[in-house]
């Protein structure tokens, strides 16, 4: 249930001491951050919705967190383990912190077969989210990040954490020292590279969140060139590669070159529903140096055992069952489910005859809205008011998102049909 969490940041807090106070200095790269992070965001204006209208039913479109039940070969997987915990034959204290070779083994076959990605150059986490932090503490803060604009919040938020962003400028809605890579419906939803500044780290998410677009495989041939030539490393986000239906690539390693300038990171969150059970991995090829042509991996490793014990055995367990046949296959079938809610939510839009343009939802989760000339917030706040159909305003996810709303495809079907037939009547 939701709490009311007052997020207390910069923007609402007031330097009054009241009580105690320690003499502790607050972090300065703290103080820069603008908001509160922009999911619990939407989180509150969820909650403030339903205490003002306690008896409508909510559709929560929004933050892009799977609903339908784990195949039940993954999680008898997970219990199993979890049973023979309480036996002195199957108890197990602390596993390797880079995972269990055998998940490693697995997540190499089912991702990366052919690709020259090995079982040792994968390493096993807690989640995509998590390990774009342990890159961040990897890389420090005396290096230059450049983001799709709009993207994933995490990318940026992190980088103000760790110290690589300027102050925040109120007047463009961007952080000083990070590049926006501004892309959209303008120029077929991708940088143009040569116009771009270079930086030490590219942040690239593909199939894109918040936008659903796929990049191609030229696309990301350009993108690797671009990297190569100035000595960036890419920070490739394969979070959503399951729900590509077309010949996009799924992983960065499907571009020659890819494992001298590319990093990958990947989750089971979205294909098995592990949002909440929490595992990921991120790929460092042994190829990827730094200037000096120290391995970027060995450092990666020293991150991961002095800053992470490893990947709960239980969910490890879990893992190596979502990608066994049955459990591959079954798990396909809830991928499909999703893609078919994208479907109807494109369509739905696309009826609604507004001057409205409708992209993504063909290779991802998530349908990407434009309403020309109006503020996201404010589409946002219109369609929760009237059809209590919770979204994100594409403003979150940075200046490049004004005048869109991003809809997820995650939900019951019964909800994706409500939603659509409450979007007809209020826009119809
Ligand atoms: C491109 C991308 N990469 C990583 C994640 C998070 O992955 P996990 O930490 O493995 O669950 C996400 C999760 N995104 C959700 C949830 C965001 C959140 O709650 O932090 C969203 O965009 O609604 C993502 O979109």
């Amino acid at each position: 249930s939701l709490q009311p969490k007052t997020t207390w940041t910069s923007s609402n807090f007031s330097n009054e001491k009241s009580g105690h106070c320690t003499s502790v200095p607050r972090n300065a790269n703290m103080e820069k951050l603008r908001s509160g992070y922009l999911f619990p965001e939407i989180s509150r204006h969820e909650l403030e919705h339903t205490q003002k209208c306690p008896h409508a039913r909510l559709i929560r479109l929004g933050i892009g967190d799977t609903t339908e039940p784990i195949p039940e070969i993954i999680t008898s997987a997970m219990a199993e383990h979890a049973h023979a915990l309480s036996t002195v034959q199957g108890y197990r204290g602390y596993g390797a912190e880079q995972g269990n070779m055998a998940l490693r083994r697995a997540i190499a076959e089912t991702f990366y077969r052919d690709l020259g990605v090995k079982e040792n150059e994968i390493f096993v986490s807690d989640g995509a989210q998590c390990d774009i932090s342990r890159l961040q503490m990897l890389l420090g803060s005396n290096v230059s990040v450049a983001v799709q604009d709009p993207s994933f919040p995490a990318y940026i938020d992190s980088s103000v954490i760790v110290g690589q962003a300027g102050k925040f400028q109120e007047e463009t809605g961007k952080y000083e020292n990070i590049v926006y890579m501004k892309y959209g419906h303008d120029n077929n939803f991708f940088p143009d590279l040569s116009t771009t500044s270079r930086t030490d780290i590219i942040f690239f998410c593909s199939p894109n969140n918040p936008t659903g677009y796929a990049a191609s495989r030229q696309q990301l041939k350009q993108l690797v060139e671009f990297a190569k030539a100035n000595g960036s490393i890419i920070i490739y986000d394969s979070a959503y590669s399951t729900y590509i239906s077309d010949e996009s690539p799924r992983s960065i390693f499907e571009i020659p070159g890819a494992k001298e300038v590319a990093i990958e990171i990947s989750s089971f969150s979205k294909f098995a529903g592990f949002t909440g059970v929490r595992l990921g991995w991120t790929v460092v090829p042994e190829d990827l140096k730094y200037s000096n042509g120290f391995p970027v991996m060995n450092d990666y490793d020293r991150i991961v055992c002095t800053c992470f014990n490893g990947a709960s055995s239980v969910v490890q367990a879990g893992g190596l069952a979502c990608l066994s046949k049955e459990g591959y296959r079954a798990l396909s079938r809830v991928v499909d489910y999703y893609r078919g809610n994208a479907e109807i939510i494109v369509d739905t839009f696309a009826s609604l005859g507004l001057n409205l343009k409708v992209y993504g939802g063909r290779n991802a989760p998530y349908v990407w809205v434009r309403f020309p000339g109006y503020s996201s917030w404010d589409i946002f706040s219109e369609i929760l008011e009237k059809t209590h159909i919770v979204t994100v305003p594409g403003r979150g996810f940075g200046p490049g998102g004004e005048e869109y709303i991003r809809v997820s495809a995650f939900g019951h079907r019964e909800c994706i049909l409500e939603a659509s037939r409450r979007l007809k009547n209020l826009y119809k």
